[in-house]
């Protein structure tokens, strides 16, 4: 797992740090990470004679980048310094930049701007780091937008100029990172960002400022060896309540996904019923849901419908003691209909809601999801459920502990994926892991598995199965 520090954590740490250390020694240590970073994102090229630039803005950050851009200089990068904010630049770092023959460059209007973009092979972002909050102002804004517009190799100092380095928010332009390289802790924020992560320590301890928002890198310790279970009771009954005759195949690919992760029984209760026998003759099949015997956990949702039938069988799995998860029609309808919740709420009974963001804003209309890690997280805490908010980084959280998951690609967002997910972590919780867990392995290895299609040169929901093992 990977622990996760806010601005004020690090900002403690980091006094500590210079006061041991000093500041030229740590803005050494972070320009020098960055500095890798960019030859390594130069590799291909021949490295005297490519193009850096640097966006220079007028802290700390622009400071780290100037001497990123000294170290560049000194290995034969033709570098030049774009300065946003003339009058307040790091001097030390600008004179240094200045004697290792490092170009400077004030304002639009002093060159071909397009050129200067165009041509650079590596764009280096120094233009805010973690003492600004976004939006950028209008002139930091108009670079990031010039370099966002190139196929350069983009390296972020510290944070993609742009977010927010608590909640990961980017409520105006962003840098579009191809690699952030952050310093002494990976800030919050940067969890729910695309792109490479590269930590450097620099010098700084922040191990007393750890927060629980975590990325999930270490799932098996998480779950146990299905292997050494006894029987197909024993490793838990999950009961799947999905599809219609319009959408049979949800049933199928939610039914499918929970048949392939585990061994154990999976049981299924719907209009579907023929047809999922059909597919999985592992599946214990009915048309109702009172017929459907005892789970140790059910999903409810995909592809049932929104109408009089799909309620009146989510009102009888709403009712149940054994874990929940609702997904999909189950979350419109539940959005309509939010007694339903309150009831499990009130009884304390575990729900687990995976909304896509418009699933989200329909269920809790009032979070801001440019904030998606605080909507998340509030979320939870007013719904008593672990909630999974679904996108490019999947964000789970049960109020107290966040999750943020970096496995999958961009294909998963296509259609039927969500049901595979949910018979994931349906089967995942029927085990009786944690929910949290349940959850936050499931979405991982649910990426993981879309990972491995992709990278087999294939797409599609069903084809997931074959790498959920
Ligand atoms: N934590 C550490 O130990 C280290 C921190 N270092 C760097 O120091 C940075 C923090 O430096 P600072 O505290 O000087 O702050 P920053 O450099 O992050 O930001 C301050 C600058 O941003 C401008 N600014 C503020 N809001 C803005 C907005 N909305 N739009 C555009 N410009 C805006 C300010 O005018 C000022 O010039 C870190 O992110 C990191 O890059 C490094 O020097 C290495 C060591
Ligand atoms: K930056």
């Amino acid at each position: 797992m990977i622990s996760a520090y806010t601005v004020a954590g690090v900002l403690r740490a980091e006094s500590v740090a210079l006061q041991r250390h000093g500041p030229t020694v740590l803005m050494y240590r972070a320009a020098f990470a960055v500095a890798q970073a960019a030859l390594a994102g130069l590799s291909g090229h021949l490295i005297p004679g490519s193009r850096a630039l640097l966006l220079v803005g007028g802290g700390n950050n622009g400071g780290d980048a100037l001497v990123a851009g000294t170290i560049l200089r000194r290995r034969g990068v033709a570098v030049t310094a774009f300065l946003a904010n003339p009058k307040q630049v790091h001097e030390a770092a600008l004179a240094q930049f200045l004697k290792a023959g490092g170009r400077v460059v004030v304002g639009m209007e002093n060159t071909s701007v397009a050129t200067l973009f165009g041509r650079a092979d590596v764009i280096i972002d120094g233009l805010v780091g973690i003492g600004a909050t976004p939006p950028l102002r209008p002139a930091a804004a108009a670079l990031v937008e010039l370099a966002n517009a190139t196929s350069a190799y983009k390296v972020a100092v510290d944070i993609p100029s742009g977010v927010h380095p608590d909640t990961g928010a980017a409520p105006g332009v962003s840098f579009a990172a191809d690699v952030t390289v952050t310093f002494g802790g990976v800030k919050t924020g940067l969890l729910a960002q695309p792109g490479e992560l590269v930590l450097a320590a620099v010098g700084m301890d922040v191990s007393a400022e750890a927060v629980d928002a975590c990325s999930l890198t270490e799932i098996p310790g998480l779950l146990g060896d299905p292997g050494t279970r006894a029987d197909k009771y024993s490793d838990g009954v999950v009961c799947v309540v999905a599809g219609s005759t319009t959408y049979p195949g949800a049933a199928i690919l939610c039914v499918g996904a929970a048949v392939r992760l585990r061994p154990g029984m999976v049981r299924y209760a719907g209009p579907q019923a023929a047809e999922v026998v059909r597919h999985w003759p592992e599946a214990v099949a009915t048309g109702t849901v009172s017929g459907a015997g005892r789970s140790q956990a059910w999903v409810v949702g995909p592809g049932m419908g929104t109408d009089q039938d799909a309620l009146d069988r989510l009102t009888v799995v709403i009712d149940k003691p054994e874990p929940v998860l609702v997904d999909a029609d189950g979350l419109t309808l539940v959005s309509r209909h939010p007694h339903l919740l309150v009831s499990r709420q009130l009884r304390g009974r575990t729900t687990v809601l995976t909304p896509h963001e418009g699933e989200f804003a329909r269920l809790f209309p009032d979070l801001d999801l440019s904030d998606r890690l605080t909507a998340t997280r509030t979320a939870a805490l007013r719904s008593h459920a672990v909630v999974v908010l679904k996108g490019s980084a999947t964000i789970i959280s049960d109020g107290a502990h966040t999750f943020v998951n970096r496995t999958g690609c961009g294909w998963l967002a296509s259609a039927g994926t969500g049901d595979v997910l949910s018979g994931v972590i349906g089967s995942l919780l029927a085990t009786g892991a944690p929910p949290l867990t349940a959850a936050a392995a499931g979405v991982f290895l649910h990426g993981l598995a879309g990972e491995r299609l992709h990278a087999a040169g294939l797409a599609g929901a069903s084809q997931l199965w074959d790498h959920l093992r």
